[in-house]
């Protein structure tokens, strides 16, 4: 009788990135002590060590919010029915985007960081995180009403308006409307400056920030920035450092239902899926929102230094569309 080999994952801790603090697991016997919403979830065996179940969403939920509360002071409410993100894998996005900053981009570690994150979640993650964990400031954008007013509360619980803007935006676009916002560049332009002046007591600083706001409040969506061109300040040349996104991953309903893409390619998943089907599902799946994304960044290229996004399927885009993105 043939013994059906049964798949492994694989193990998370190969992927982990060298400073991603999950490098060393959490102790859920510790998380169960101090959080009683997440002891319903755990369950003990004889050598006292506690289990969980990451088959079940309100597990899941429950592991994720509690992490966000212990290790990053993050009060984060997720909605019952969406998408629940794991962090690890979260830290390790964000992870790999400073290393991309700092040795691709030439970001000091002194820089006011400015990112946007495409289809922030209910969590609003992803912004929450860099807010907190690296200082930077991010534009969060959603399509989902419920999704956008949860994101904005997270935020607003957590005190950091200031560092995190969440917009509402149409389903069409995914940067248009966005990088070419004259209030968002507005605020962030402000935000870069602020800490510029600090640094540097030059006089004719505040003719030039009359010029730029004027430039703004009149520039035209795909005009590249003006004040851009020919400023000796790093930070300052691009209003927007990055925009990164963890776009919906599937075609239709029917794709997410057998998850075949994901059990083919990389073994059964550890964790049960959460989410609704907006949050997973794009017309045409995620190659055609990534080309979208990769046609409009192009147009925007003179406005962000780094584009990143994730994809779970093996793609080869055509070289000429990321030449001068970064
Ligand atoms: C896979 S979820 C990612 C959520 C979160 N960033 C995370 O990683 O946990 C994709 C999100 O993108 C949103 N979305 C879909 N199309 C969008 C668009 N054109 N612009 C902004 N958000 C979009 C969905 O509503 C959903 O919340």
């Amino acid at each position: 009788m043939s013994v059906k080999e049964k798949k492994v994952p694989p193990k998370l801790n190969k992927y982990m990135h060298a400073r991603n603090p999950y490098r060393t697991p959490p102790s859920f016997k510790k998380l169960a002590s101090v959080y009683p919403e997440f002891r319903p979830y755990c369950s003990y065996d004889v050598g006292g060590k506690v289990h969980l179940d990451f088959k079940d969403p309100k597990a899941l939920r429950a592991l994720t919010t509690c992490l966000l509360h212990q290790d990053f002071d993050l009060k984060v409410t997720i909605p019952d029915d969406r998408l629940v993100p794991m962090l690890p894998l979260r830290l390790n996005y964000l992870l790999w985007i400073e290393d991309l900053l700092m040795h691709a981009a030439h970001c000091e570690t002194s820089d006011v960081i400015v990112g946007v994150d495409i289809g922030t979640g209910a969590s609003c993650v992803y912004p929450l995180l860099a807010a907190r964990k690296l200082g930077w400031n991010l534009v969060a954008t959603e399509t989902d009403n419920i999704n956008f007013t949860a994101a904005t509360t997270n935020v607003n619980n957590n005190d950091l308006q200031d560092n995190i803007i969440v917009k509402k935006v149409d389903d069409k676009t995914v940067l248009q409307g966005v990088l070419d916002d004259a209030d968002i560049q507005k605020q962030m332009y402000l935000k870069k400056k602020e800490v510029n002046d600090n640094n540097d007591d030059d006089d004719d600083d505040d003719d030039d920030d009359d010029e730029v706001m004027s430039e703004l409040n009149n520039t035209p969506s795909d005009t590249p920035c003006k004040h851009t061109d020919g400023d000796d300040n790093k930070s300052m040349k691009y209003m927007f450092d990055f925009t990164m996104c963890n776009p919906p991953f599937f075609s239709s309903e029917e794709e997410t239902d057998s998850m075949k893409k994901s059990k083919k390619q990389r073994g059964e998943p550890i964790s049960s899926p959460t989410g609704c089907i907006h949050e997973k599902v794009t017309t045409g799946g995620e190659v055609t929102f990534i080309t979208q994304m990769v046609e409009e960044s192009h147009k925007f290229k003179s406005k962000k230094r780094v584009v990143i996004i994730i994809s779970g399927t093996t793609l080869i885009y055509k070289a000429e569309l990321w030449s001068g993105v970064i």
